[in-house]
């Protein structure tokens, strides 16, 4: 056993369960990618990983949209489930859990965990009064809406009035508990900008919110109280924790919670902040769990400054982008593109200069043309050196060997696009350096022992890159290691953790070069501008 699998170092993290009104969009996308990536990267350390994602499918919005369509609520939302798993699937996402919030078991977390908060003497009924966002499926208030009614986000839709009868969650009996938590664990909720907002808004003095609805049968039953549904809010946060119970476990909260609770990172995009990062937790609290260790809060991808979203319609369609391009271009654009945490638009034409001068040109014809010279000055054998044999001052040794650390750093911290840079910069120091060492001219001057070190630093230096690229584009780091002789599919982590040992493959200049190398087949088409550019 490798000192990876000996570890029993574990992560679980989860992605929005998206609410199924209508098929997923590229925003949707967004966050599943990054949590791809993050699970790849987990394991590839040797951590046990619990990635969940799933589908939130209860609440008024999902109700109307099934009758719009003249279908049963199940029915609409099975159809677009498999929208969702397709689109997984076609974007290479490795999750281990799709949790639904229809499944049966769900149904038993639910109720117990109501019937604690309950037993807090949490759960009081009240009159609910103002303004509904049916899209946000939330009470707004007055000086959120815009001038025409709406909410911020779903302008294309007034919010309603409702003046009904509701259970309400005490949530204003956990301000200072939330103070102080918030104090303690500084890192709970990120980036920076997004842990002001939640500050910010406490400081106005938490309202207490309602955990029910009249009037709408697609939903649980309030346990006590039949002609109440649990409001889909309340009820959709729960399916993390459902979605931790194994087939064939029981559905109790303490078979759920026994294995990977809590939770280390719920990504979420800003939208739902306040439900991660103010709701859940007080819910939690009340029920006296464990609280998770972080949330996320990225940005909007936009469309003319605004966010794309199933409900205004200005969505960008993956199924379309994954036709034309592959996986791995679309993981790569958005990954690098998007400084994690900000906004940021699509463009098509910057979406293809970018795949071409970075997959194409930078990394795919480095190694293309580095293994043409292997076979044309080192009669096709790789060059078998080590690091201790490479001269110090050598620009790629110095770039590689400190770059594991920083590229860690980076992915640590959530800063995607900056781990890619870092990797890039040695990609671009070892373009220059072929150029500028010319193996070519040092090649007829008989030099070869110096055109071996040449391509010996190149080669290892693409191989590292694509190792740490593997989380990002999975594929493409298959094939860089398979051309440079090597057996195996980053898709398959249990190969990679038993034969590619995290700290060895990290190390710049470990690898002792291999012999047997692959003809050099471009790894990375280049692509077409977009005709309507
Ligand atoms: N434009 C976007 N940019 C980035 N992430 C997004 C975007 N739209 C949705 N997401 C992701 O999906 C989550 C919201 O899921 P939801 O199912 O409510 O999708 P939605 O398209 O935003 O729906 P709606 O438009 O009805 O509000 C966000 O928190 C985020 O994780
Ligand atoms: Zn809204």
């Amino acid at each position: 056993m490798n000192e990876n699998q000996a570890s029993n170092k574990k992560f679980a993290l989860t992605t929005p369960l998206y609410y199924v009104n209508d098929v997923p969009h590229i925003g949707s996308a967004y966050t599943t990618m990054i949590a791809d990536v993050i699970a790849r990267w987990k394991r590839l350390q040797g951590y046990s990983v619990m990635f969940i994602t799933g589908t939130d499918e209860h609440g008024q919005k999902i109700q109307r949209t099934a009758e719009a369509k003249g279908l049963a609520p199940q029915e609409h939302c099975d159809q677009i489930v498999t929208s969702f798993e397709s689109l997984w699937d076609k974007l290479n996402i490795h999750y281990d859990r799709f949790s639904r919030t229809t499944a049966k078991p769900h149904q038993s977390i639910v109720k117990e965990f109501f019937q604690r908060v309950w037993d807090q003497g949490d759960i009081y009924l009240d009159q609910q009064i103002g303004w509904y966002c049916v899209a946000c499926e939330e009470f707004k208030e007055e000086r959120e809406l815009t001038e025409n009614g709406s909410c911020q986000i779903h302008t294309n839709l007034k919010a309603e009035w409702r003046d009904e009868e509701n259970y309400f969650f005490r949530l204003s009996k956990y301000q200072q508990k939330l103070a102080e938590f918030y104090a303690e664990k500084p890192e709970f909720i990120r980036p920076e900008s997004r842990r002001n907002e939640v500050l910010s808004f406490l400081k106005q003095g938490l309202q207490d919110f309602s955990i029910s609805r009249v009037n709408l049968d697609w939903g649980f039953p309030v346990p006590s109280d039949p002609n109440h549904t649990i409001y889909v809010w309340f009820d959709a946060l729960l399916g993390y924790i459902t979605a931790l119970l194994d087939p064939n476990d029981e559905p109790t909260l303490k078979n759920a919670l026994s294995r990977w609770w809590p939770i280390n990172l719920h990504l979420i995009g800003k939208d739902i902040l306040r439900f991660h990062a103010i709701y859940w937790p007080a819910m939690l609290m009340s029920a006296g769990l464990p609280l998770p260790e972080q949330v996320f809060g990225h940005g909007f991808l936009t469309k003319d400054g605004l966010k794309m979203g199933k409900s205004l319609g200005n969505t960008l369609d993956p199924f379309d982008l994954l036709n034309r391009y592959s996986a791995d271009a679309v993981r790569y654009y958005f990954i690098k593109e998007i400084e994690f945490g900000k906004d940021g638009d699509f463009n098509e034409t910057r979406f293809v200069n970018i795949l071409n001068a970075d997959l194409a040109n930078d990394l795919g014809n480095l190694l293309n043309r580095t293994l043409g010279m292997v076979q044309k000055y080192c009669k096709g054998k790789g060059p078998a050196l080590k690091a201790t044999e490479i001269d110090n001052n050598n620009p790629l040794k110095i770039i590689g060997e400190g770059l594991s650390e920083r590229v860690r750093e980076c992915l640590e911290a959530l800063k995607f696009n900056q781990a890619c840079e870092e990797i890039f910069s040695l990609i671009r120091a070892c373009n220059k350096f072929i150029d500028e060492s010319a193996p070519w001219s040092l090649y007829k001057e008989k030099k070869q022992a110096e055109v071996e070190e040449i391509l010996y630093a190149v080669l290892e230096s693409v191989r590292l890159a694509a190792y740490l690229l593997s989380p990002i584009i999975p594929n493409l780091s298959t094939r860089i290691y398979q051309q440079l002789g090597f057996s195996v599919d980053f898709n398959d982590f249990e190969l990679v953790n038993r034969n590619f040992s995290f700290k060895d493959q990290t190390k710049w200049g470990n690898f002792p070069g291999n012999p047997n190398l692959s003809k050099p087949e471009p790894i990375f088409t280049k692509l077409e501008p977009p005709s309507d550019a």
